[in-house]
């Protein structure tokens, strides 16, 4: 008989009931009691509504992130807090968000600030991780408390508890070793505590510990390889079984390397890569579970439970008992309950399932392998026909953008002349000062912005009043900027929920939800639109606020809009075509939009493409392809403009060595980076490639509240012009600034023109 499991279930809640609930711990507004009371709700109400698999996850709940809650239980804390007077969970949130020396009452006091964890993109998704530290010092030593108070919890509850934990070689390859040191070299340190923690767990009677290793997804060298196999023969010994779970791609050359490895089942995203199932079936030893993730965990869409079907009844034929089948990942990457959309169309949202309804799905095929299709011949009936509806429906299909995309050829994507003719005419027209300062894009997202934004959707404030509210805004940031003697200009984005969303309400061809909620980091969320059909702009999107800020000051206001790539890979997508296809349809809705800006007279356009970078594939050896189509998009929305019309990226990372010559291809006139943490080292790769055009390197860390210095942004364009000539360089921070307040950015931004100034009189 066929078994069913799910990976992870999403923490956050249905209503964010857990980011409030830090949020105002955080604040000193509730106490750590009622966090805890909180937290131990969300998992009970998760696990039921989990109920009728025969296994569910416990220890996937996490009250800032599951790759430092492993952190934790092996120990492995950053020196920097060791010793904390405190609660465990108080040092806990102290690696994941830093703490400045001020307030006794948090032991900041006695036990000093500490920075925070860095933070990095949990493979291709939008979720972030704090990153584990290492040095050649480093030991581990379990404390199981965590995991073994969560199922005893979930035991009381009549759960069929199956503990997740981070695999050991996983954790290790998502770690940073801090002084350069070889982090595989603490392999057999680490491997102790895993056993440990096995075994802990088998005393308690544990049959099944699901161990997660999405490092198998990418590409390995020798010695990573070999990792695996040490690790895994010497946990060979626990009297537990293991279920290795890999996930968000295809194992591909580490298929032979998965089957192998001593544990008692795999999981793989079936997802991904269908076709790789049954060689791999090949290859898997006879006694060996296999876990197939049939239900896609990071969509929306509903499952084509026919076709899934189609495809396993065979497999269940052929496997029988060791048959288990799963969403093809934790469930942490959806919204919790499509049941929650009031708002949604009835159409469109008889197209999804989210995370309750993916389990639904997966309750039913278990009905159908184990009973035959005829016991939920109802259900089945259902889904076909909300498939057929979406495949035919009219609202998906639009020919007309089908033939505006078909009709793009090379001319979409070519400026009329190269950099250096469009310098000398922008120069021209600009008459920008030596190292020229913005920001950019967003300045403070404030209580009262989003207050009334809250009351606007809420019926409670109505269009006029709504526009009256962020023109205020508005008109405050660019008096701000005025005073602060910026040179170009931004209107601050106080109309934008999110540079994604926004775009995304306003878009035909895309729905949006009330509560679909991911998490993002911590207690941040975003809620990603849902790409449902071919995309058109019925009408200009930002012109209005562009052209209000431009009418309240005589300094050039850059019009602000995210990029088709990054619009793409922070939305829900389709599936029913390839990413690439969905990508040129939105480069023409933005290039629209571009082209519109340029006729109200708006002389700067910045083309954000945050998300450039993440959406690359998770192997290298398919980077190109992404690559070259991301990079057209990008191309065809950015310029289609006149010479005079200068066009500005943005890009928040700081890795940009391995893909510069897709950067330069770009052609943006000048790009915006991240680079104030890295000293301007990262700039290198700018040199040795000569970029051609400007450059903005980040000069400011807006992640930090701590006030950049004058001398200390003077310092670092020195730097950065060491490599880069003082002609082509501008200065800005690292990112936008709607995550800060007012108090901060007004003195580190004054600070920021001070130092353009002292630069240009000669440093
Ligand atoms: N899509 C996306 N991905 C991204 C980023 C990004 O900016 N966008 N940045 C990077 C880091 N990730 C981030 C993700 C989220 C947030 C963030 O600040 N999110 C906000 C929500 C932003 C939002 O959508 N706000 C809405 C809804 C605000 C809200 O919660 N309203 C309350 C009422 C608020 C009130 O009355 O005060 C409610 O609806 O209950 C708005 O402004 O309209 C949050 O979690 O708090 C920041 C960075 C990488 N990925
Ligand atoms: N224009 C955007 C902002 O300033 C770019 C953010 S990149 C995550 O917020
Ligand atoms: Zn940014």
């Amino acid at each position: 008989m066929t078994t069913i499991h799910n990976l992870g279930f999403p923490r956050i809640g249905a209503k964010r009931e857990l980011k409030f609930a830090l949020e105002s711990y955080w604040k000193g507004e509730s106490s750590r009691d009622a966090l805890k009371e909180l937290g131990a709700q969300l998992r009970k109400r998760h696990w039921d509504n989990q109920g009728g698999l025969d296994f569910v996850p416990v220890g996937d709940f996490a009250f800032y992130d599951q790759v430092l809650d492993m952190s934790f239980t092996l120990g492995n804390l950053p020196q920097r807090v060791q010793g904390f007077h405190g609660d465990v969970l108080d040092n806990y949130f102290r690696v994941a968000r830093g703490r400045s020396a001020q307030g006794a009452e948090d032991h900041g006091a006695c036990c000093g600030g500490v920075a925070a964890g860095e933070m990095t993109k949990w493979f291709d998704t939008n979720y972030h991780y704090i990153v584990p530290e290492f040095t050649s010092e480093t030991q581990f030593q379990l404390d199981a408390s965590r995991l073994l108070a969560q199922l005893a919890e979930a035991r009381a509850q009549g759960v069929k508890a199956k503990p997740v934990i981070v695999g050991p070689v996983t954790y290790l390859a998502l770690g940073k070793a801090k002084d350069d040191s070889d982090k595989l070299a603490l392999l057999p340190r680490l491997l102790p505590a895993y056993t440990q923690l096995l075994d802990t767990l088998a005393a308690q009677g544990v049959e099944w510990v699901q161990i997660d290793e999405p490092i198998l997804v990418t590409e390995l060298d020798a010695e990573w390889q070999h990792a695996f196999n040490t690790a895994y023969h010497q946990l060979k010994g626990c009297k537990v079984k293991l279920l290795l779970a890999t996930y968000f791609g295809q194992l591909q050359e580490n298929a032979y390397l998965a089957a192998n490895l001593p544990v008692a089942g795999l999981h793989v995203d079936a997802i991904n890569g269908r076709d790789d199932v049954q060689p791999l079936i090949n290859l898997l030893p006879p006694h060996k579970v296999l876990s197939l993730g049939v239900i896609n965990g990071r969509n929306i869409w509903k499952t084509d439970l026919a076709a899934v079907l189609n495809w396993l009844e065979p497999l269940a034929a052929q496997l029988g008992e060791r048959l288990w089948v799963a969403p093809s990942c934790s469930l942490l990457h959806v919204p919790v309950d499509l049941d929650s959309e009031q708002k949604l169309d009835a159409e469109i949202k008889s197209w999804l399932a989210f995370a309750l309804q993916k389990l639904e799905e997966l309750r039913i095929l278990g009905r159908a392998l184990r009973e035959g299709r005829d016991a939920v011949k109802t259900e089945l009936a259902q889904n076909l026909a909300a498939l057929t509806a979406r495949r035919t429906s009219p609202r998906v299909n639009n020919p007309a953008v089908q033939a505006a995309v078909a009709k793009i050829d090379a001319k979409f994507g070519q400026r009329q002349n190269a950099y250096t003719q469009r310098a000398q005419k922008q120069a021209a027209l600009l008459k920008l000062p030596a190292y020229p300062t913005t920001t950019i894009g967003s300045f403070p997202q404030t209580a009262e912005i989003r207050q009334a934004r809250s009351q606007y959707k809420a019926g409670q404030l109505d269009d006029a009043g709504y526009k009256a509210a962020m023109q205020a805004e508005i008109a405050r940031s660019v008096r701000e900027q005025e005073t602060l003697g910026l040179d170009v200009l931004v209107h601050g984005e106080a109309e934008r929920n999110d540079m994604v969303e926004y775009f995304g309400e306003q878009l035909q061809g895309y729905a949006f939800s009330q509560f679909g909620w991911v998490q993002s980091y911590g207690s941040r969320c975003v809620k990603p639109p849902i790409l449902f059909g071919d995309i058109s702009r019925p009408k200009a999107m930002t012109v209005e606020w562009i052209t209000y800020a431009q009418s309240l000051t005589k300094k050039p206001m850059k019009g602000m809009l995210t990029g088709p790539v990054t619009i793409l890979n922070w939305s829900f997508v389709r599936d029913d075509q390839p990413r690439s296809v969905s990508c040129k349809q939105l480069a023409l809705a933005i290039r629209e939009e571009v082209q519109d800006l340029e006729k109200a007279g708006v002389r700067v356009i910045q083309i954000d493409e945050a998300a450039l970078r993440e959406g690359l594939p998770l192997r290298k050896s398919q980077w190109k392809r992404y690559l070259d189509w991301a990079v057209e998009s990008f191309r065809i929305t950015a310029n289609g403009v006149k010479d005079e019309t200068q066009i500005h990226t943005h890009m928040c990372y700081s890795e940009f060595n391995d893909i510069i010559a897709s950067i330069a291809d770009m052609d943006a006139d000048v790009i915006t980076i991240e680079t104030s943490r890295s000293d301007m080292e990262l700039l290198d790769a700018f040199d040795h490639f000569s970029y051609p055009n400007e450059i903005g390197p980040g000069v400011y860390d807006i992640h930090s509240p701590n006030i950049p210095a004058q001398e200390h942004i003077v310092q670092l364009m020195k730097k950065a012009a060491e490599r880069i000539p003082a002609e082509r360089l501008w200065v800005n921070p690292d990112c936008g600034l709607k995550t800060r307040q007012w108090s901060e950015v007004i003195p580190a931004l004054s600070n920021m023109v001070a130092a353009a100034k002292a630069l240009r009189a000669g440093g």
